[in-house]
């Protein structure tokens, strides 16, 4: 089995609206996959769908190679999760929240509890109790608590909110690690790029309710190219420069005033002396590449 995680057409309607809509996903043993999609896309959704918290109201769920039925729970043991806020007995330190959970959990095991805190750096705050905690702190012993059982699975909703710089650089290392050294699959939501594109391996992008692409990192990486953009009162003669006099052939119109040219193994400088010697006039020529913002904007706003 390579996929943690797959669904089939899964749909869930509160009333007359649609917040989920034929999503099919694929997670992969291992990897760090990262949902990402704008407030209310439906992300939290599926993931309450995925742990049984919220039913579906049409399609399937695999898990670990079996199909979910409304009274599946022996999976729930493998999955870590920490969804919207989490709630923690406030009168009680971290250390006796994760023993409590683990009791809850069936898996009663001090040295994980110790190690969990130990990872999130929640040491030294033994004796405090949960309610004198910042947001930060309380978000890292969210994620301690979900790591603590030591899980197959970890469904983090956003886990990065609230976090500090440092925290958040911890946390990028703590989920490679939990990738690269226990084997974890990690299924990670943001509504920023700049928050999971660091660490996940694939991204599923969601609007409006439907998963609108899944994409390696890779692939996005690939397609993150370099381009020249020209801006010119003269686009006809420009291309015909380009396409006659240059040899270049990957080059795309944008409105009448940009030309962004994709063959960028020819200089700047060669480009823009060919262009001048043949009275295009040029108002600005520059290298650019795509930020993997507006690869990702153009997903969203050019839907499939
Ligand atoms: N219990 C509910 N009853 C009615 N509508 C709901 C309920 N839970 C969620 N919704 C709606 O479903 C849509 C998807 O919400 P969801 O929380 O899954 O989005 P999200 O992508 O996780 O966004 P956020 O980052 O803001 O949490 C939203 O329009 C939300 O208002």
């Amino acid at each position: 089995m390579t996929e943690i995680i797959r669904t089939n057409l899964l749909t869930k309607n509160y009333g007359a609206a649609e917040v989920v809509s034929g999503v099919n996903m694929k997670v992969r043993r291992g990897e760090i996959y990262g949902f990402l999609g704008p407030n209310g896309a439906g992300k939290s959704t599926i993931m309450k769908m995925l742990l049984g918290l919220v039913q579906p109201t049409g399609g399937e769920i695999e898990l670990f190679g079996d199909k979910l039925l409304p009274a599946s729970t022996e999976h729930l043991k493998r999955i870590g999760h920490l969804i919207e806020t989490p709630i923690f007995y406030e009168k009680l330190s971290a250390k006796q929240n994760l023993e409590l959970h683990g009791e809850y959990m069936g898996y009663y095991n001090k040295q994980a509890v110790e190690e969990a805190l130990e990872l999130v750096q929640l040491i030294g705050v033994h004796s405090k109790p949960v309610k004198q905690f910042s947001l930060g702190m309380k978000q890292r012993l969210g994620i301690a608590r979900a790591i603590s059982t030591r899980p197959d699975l970890l469904l983090l909703d956003e886990p990065i909110n609230g976090l500090d710089p440092e925290g958040i650089q911890l946390m990028r290392n703590l989920f490679r690690r939990l990738r690269d050294e226990w084997g974890v699959t990690l299924l990670i939501s943001s509504h920023l790029l700049s928050e999971i594109e660091q660490v996940a391996d694939t991204i599923g992008v969601i609007n409006g309710g439907r998963l609108i692409r899944e994409v390696s990192m890779d692939t996005v990486h690939a397609s993150t190219n370099e381009y020249i953009e020209i801006v010119t009162s003269n686009v006809t003669n420009a291309a015909y420069v380009l396409t006659d006099k240059l040899g270049i052939q990957n080059f795309k119109y944008l409105g009448d005033r940009i030309i962004r040219v994709y063959d960028t193994d020819i200089s700047q400088e060669k480009l823009s002396k060919g262009l001048v010697l043949n009275d295009v006039p040029i108002e600005a020529i520059n290298r650019r590449h795509h930020t993997l913002e507006e690869y990702f904007l153009g997903i969203i706003r050019g839907g499939e």
